[in-house]
């Protein structure tokens, strides 16, 4: 027995392989992914299924103008043991056809965050795990997005579907520039020995799901949108198909200058009737969360829902809010809420049945970011998440997220079940409560006001705020800015369309509309400071509960605002902004200065009419600054 037992422990603690390579081979399993098929059809078979998935890879890839593209095969081309074998065209090119065709280029699809961690690591510039595991990435040049560089298709249905014109983010290109785009993207894809895949969904609503394709050279932006949009499980990836819309992200690349409607070495080009868009010369991941929503902002009204451009959130009792917000107005810092269940940061719906979250992860400004003040989000940023342009320090790998080296907008992606609050799926009922944020660099908006519908929809059509440095190119300061719907750079249709459903739906569901100042108190920027996140979210929690509706108000001058006199935890004196600067004047000075800049804005306006009802927008008109 003695002797066994040796023989035992030493047959046990020997590895039972010959070779080295064995041995490696012994380190990584085969998943059983696939599961068994129990619909009514007959299964296809795993390699049937393959074959599908990789000629619909390939259609995505097939360069349109020439004879072929090159062949597409899965897998990593350092994997040696995985030689391509499989050659997906439906004709065997000949020597006749381009060097293109004749190439092989390599698909990484729906890569895991680990895997995606390891490509990077290995093959991209700039990227580095952080202390808190994290990704650490460069978005190069552009670390914001490019909104003059957004074109989209005019043709003969999006000529008179879509808004045009002054105040549009919408800059024409026609059908034949996006196809010259569209190549080169394609085209540099190609040439490439590698490319990502990822198969993803938007929107939580099972009802309006919608397929998304993209196909980018780095592992940063698969693992970007791993992140970002909904992640399928197993099963929903053999069923999916084609997609219903396809990003080709060419960032690296840039366009060329030559061709007709460029202005810059950068494009972003969307294409509703073919259903895809084409990034050239930006590598800022945002392009691709916000173009697809520019893309919801189409399609979900044409259903009857309204898309939107704000945080959501839930309460224990199933109170929901919605935060509206232009860029660091505080969608995301506020929409997470350890005592309430998040639905969603950025991009929502609001259909029949309630609300709906269109994405499946979080993007997060990270600029000064504490744990003391922002904890969940603090603890959300570990193995799996995203950080673009944030500067550590080189030997421990501890990230400062006070340095602005690189840029002032840093960011963090991450899936949304990251907040331990999440709700998952992340849908909700009819909001309670629309919060307007606006983060005003005048500091003379009061941090709280209860609105009438009127003037919720005067202040969502106007959509102001001074936008915050970073997230837009070339933004050194605060500036104000007014914005459509709080999102004028990714509305498609005409903003009325957007406020006349906004309006209905609140009016349907007994909504309260307010609006809060995230910004500047005690004088504008430079000699006032930024309202303390604690306070705001003082008022915050007074909306969420109800008991903000049951304190005394009283009216503003010029913006005639309710502003109530008293909110828990937070100093009475604040309340009115007048009384936090020292120079009355220049307060009122202040005032009647953005009461104007209000009054110009809106005059683009005034000859719509929103909805069929002719007296809101009476109501709506008179709803802004009288002076
Ligand atoms: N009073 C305040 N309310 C909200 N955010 C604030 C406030 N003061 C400072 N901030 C900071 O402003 C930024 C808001 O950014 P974020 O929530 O990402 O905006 P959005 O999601 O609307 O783009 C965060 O960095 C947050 O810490
Ligand atoms: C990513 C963006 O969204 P936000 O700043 O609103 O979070 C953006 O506007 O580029
Ligand atoms: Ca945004
Ligand atoms: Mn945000």
């Amino acid at each position: 027995m003695a002797g066994n037992r040796e023989a035992d422990l030493g047959a046990g603690l020997a590895v039972k392989v010959r070779t080295i390579d064995e041995l490696h081979s012994l380190q990584q399993k085969k998943s059983g992914a696939s599961t068994q098929i129990t619909s009514s059809t007959t299964p296809l078979s795993e390699e049937q299924r393959r074959k599908q998935q990789l000629q619909s890879i390939s259609a995505s890839l097939a360069s349109l103008t020439r004879e072929t593209g090159p062949k597409v095969v899965k897998g990593d081309p350092a994997r040696k043991r995985e030689a391509p074998k499989e050659v997906s065209h439906p004709v065997a090119p000949t020597i006749s056809v381009s060097d293109s065709s004749l190439k092989f280029t390599h698909v990484l699809y729906n890569l895991s965050p680990a895997e995606l961690y390891e490509q990077a690591l290995k093959y991209e510039k700039g990227s580095f795990i952080t202390s808190n595991g994290a990704l650490a990435t460069l978005s190069g040049a552009k670390t914001g997005r490019a909104p003059r560089d957004k074109r989209v298709v005019k043709d003969h249905t999006t000529e008179d579907d879509l808004w045009w014109g002054k105040g549009s983010p919408n800059i024409e290109m026609d059908e034949h520039t996006f196809m010259v785009n569209r190549e080169r993207a394609v085209d540099y894809l190609n040439s490439l020995e590698k490319v990502f895949v990822n198969d993803q969904f938007l929107n939580w609503d099972p009802q309006n799901k919608i397929k998304v394709r993209i196909v980018s050279a780095r592992a940063y932006h698969s693992l970007f949108m791993h992140n970002m949009c909904i992640r399928p499980s197993p099963e929903e990836l053999e069923d999916f198909g084609t997609p219903d819309f396809t990003i080709y992200n060419a960032g690296q690349f840039p366009c060329n200058r030559y061709t007709h409607y460029m202005t810059s070495s950068t494009s972003i080009d969307l294409n509703l009737a073919r259903r895809e868009m084409v990034i050239l010369g930006t590598q800022y991941a945002g392009e691709m969360k916000k173009g697809l929503f520019s893309v919801m902002h189409y399609l979900m009204p044409k259903r009857g829902i309204l898309s939107l451009h704000s945080g959501c959130n839930m309460g224990k009792d199933g109170d929901v809010a919605l935060f509206f917000g232009l860029s660091g107005t505080g969608k995301t810092t506020l929409s997470t809420d350890h005592n309430r269940s998040l639905i969603g940061d950025d991009e929502h719906c609001w259909g029949d049945n309630g609300v709906s979250n269109i994405e499946g992860g979080c993007y997060a400004k990270c600029i000064d970011l504490s744990w003391e003040k922002e904890p969940d989000i603090w603890n959300a940023i570990k193995f799996g998440t995203v950080l673009e342009n944030v500067v550590f320090e080189e030997h421990t790998r501890e990230v400062d997220y006070a340095d602005k080296s690189v840029t002032e907008n840093t960011r963090a992606a991450y899936p949304i079940e990251y907040i331990p609050n999440a709700k998952i799926p992340c849908v909700g009922p009819h909001p309670k409560n629309v919060i307007l944020l606006a983060c005003d660099a005048f500091g003379v908006l009061p941090p709280v006001s209860k609105l009438t519908l009127a003037q919720t929809m005067y202040h969502f059509i106007s959509g102001y705020t001074a936008l915050v440095a970073g997230t837009e190119e070339g933004v050194k300061e605060p500036r104000a800015t007014f914005s459509a719907c709080f999102g004028a750079a990714f509305i498609m249709l005409h903003p009325t369309k957007y406020a006349a459903m906004l309006a209905d739906k609140m009016q349907q569901h007994g909504a309260t509309g307010w609006l809060v100042n995230t910004g500047w108190s005690g004088g504008s920027y430079g000699s006032g400071s930024r309202i303390k996140l604690a306070y705001t979210r003082k008022i915050i929690d007074a909306i969420h509960s109800g008991s903000l509706l049951d304190v005394n108000y009283k009216k503003t001058e010029v913006f005639g605002l309710e502003i109530p006199t008293e909110v828990e935890g937070v100093p009475s004196e604040i309340l009115d902004p007048i009384n936090t600067w020292g120079d009355k004047k220049a307060y009122e000075e202040t005032l009647l200065k953005l009461a104007g800049l209000f009054r110009n804005n809106f005059a683009t306006f005034t000859d719509h009419k929103i909805g069929e009802d002719d007296s809101l927008t009476q109501e709506i008109l008179a709803a802004g600054p009288i002076f």
